[in-house]
């Protein structure tokens, strides 16, 4: 049985639930996939860093309520976040990834990515940042080093999209896609549709773990813009950054609007799409549509995202399922790691052979 060492980079939401599933569902993991996790360090801004080459335990790093610096107390501890030690010297398989998401230029967790993979070291992450800022290049530095480089929660949290398009829709030609691919304004409007005010529903999805550290991000469009860049880049085979992706989020939607909108037998969504045009390019955008009522976007609600892929061969396939949500991320990264086991089965078997 297979055991993955592994550092954590960022202990908030994400990662925290990550613990969590390590420390109750191990077992079932070693008897149904093959192998289980092993946490021996942590680097989080806010609590310090932990290094245990033996493994730390994943019940006491959830449930002690640590203070501020509060990991220096631990044995191997520190007060400070020393990412750059951690990453490189702390005797990990894989590096977790889930820092803050800046949508500005992906640092530092792009710098976390480097680190890692020039360490032989794989890398899983929910961070959108150093996908859709810097993907190419850290895939590149995966391939030379021999690792993988993974971030299926970067797009609608632990719903399959990136990896179930790739691998199961081989061959359909995707030729564009339109998606509500933000959870937090996605919730925002559903409750401004009850009748709450802006404010109050952000901050609910805020005490719900779906929004960014900074929710301007959400509700301006930015989260969703570094999803339409990474979906396009993934699947369109595009070489977007984020400037080129024309980017308008909620923030000026009032109450009259939604209730207008409401009037006429129809919802406002926010929509992330991306088209091949005919002569090869590929636009992106965000903004708030209109949708009528029977649209397939129109009944996704609450922190639920959704993607329509137009595909050639199939027309459109619609993936829907939990867009944001700190367990259910954490599942991307558990599935990450399956897929960083499944390879490394067969490249051993085919070894073997
Ligand atoms: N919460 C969700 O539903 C989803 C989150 N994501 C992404 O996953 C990542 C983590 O999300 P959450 O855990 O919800 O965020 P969070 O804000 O709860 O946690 C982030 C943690 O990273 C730490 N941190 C920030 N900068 C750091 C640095 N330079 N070095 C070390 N630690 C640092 C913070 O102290 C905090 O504990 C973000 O990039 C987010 O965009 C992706 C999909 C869904
Ligand atoms: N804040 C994001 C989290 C996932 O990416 C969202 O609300 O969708």
């Amino acid at each position: 049985m297979k055991i993955y060492n592994i550092s954590l980079i960022g202990f908030g939401g994400v990662n925290r639930a990550l613990a969590e599933l390590i420390a109750t569902k191990n077992p079932l993991w070693e008897r149904d996939l093959g192998f289980r996790l092993n946490i021996v360090a942590v680097s989080d801004l806010h609590l310090g860093s932990v290094i245990s080459p033996n493994g730390l335990d994943a019940k006491t790093l959830v449930e002690a309520n640590f203070a501020k610096g509060g990991f220096g107390e631990l044995s191997g501890g520190s007060a400070e976040a020393d990412n750059e030690a951690i990453i490189k010297t702390a005797p990990a398989d894989i590096v977790v990834e889930a820092t803050f998401t800046n949508p500005k230029d992906g640092e530092p967790a792009v710098s976390h990515c480097r680190w890692a993979l020039n360490s032989g070291k794989h890398v899983v992450t929910t961070n959108k940042g150093p996908v859709a800022i810097a993907g190419r290049e850290l895939k590149a530095l995966a391939k030379a080093n021999s690792v993988h480089f993974e971030y299926e929660g970067s797009v609608m949290s632990g719903t399959p999209v990136i990896r179930m398009a790739e691998k199961t829709l081989a061959g359909a030609e995707v030729k564009g896609f339109e998606g509500i691919l933000n959870g937090t304004s996605n919730f925002v409007l559903g409750r401004m549709e009850d009748g709450l005010d802006f404010a109050r529903a952000v901050a609910e999805a805020q005490a719900l773990g779906y929004a960014e550290a900074d929710p301007t991000a959400d509700v301006e469009g930015f989260d969703v813009r570094l999803k339409v860049v990474i979906l396009a880049n993934e699947l369109l085979g595009a070489n977007l950054k984020p400037e080129d992706v024309s980017c308008r989020g909620i923030s000026k939607l009032s109450h009259s609007d939604i209730q207008a909108a409401a009037k006429v037998e129809s919802r406002w969504k926010l929509i992330g799409s991306a088209v091949r045009n005919a002569d090869g390019t590929i636009t992106g955008s965000v903004a708030p549509k209109q949708l009528a009522l029977g649209h397939t976007l129109a009944g996704v609600n609450g922190a639920t995202n959704a993607v329509s892929l137009n595909t050639e061969l199939l027309g459109p396939v619609t993936v829907s399922g939990p867009g944001a949500g700190r367990i259910e991320t954490a599942y991307a990264l558990l599935s990450d790691i399956v897929a960083i086991h499944n390879a490394q089965s067969a490249n051993f078997a085919k070894e073997a052979a």
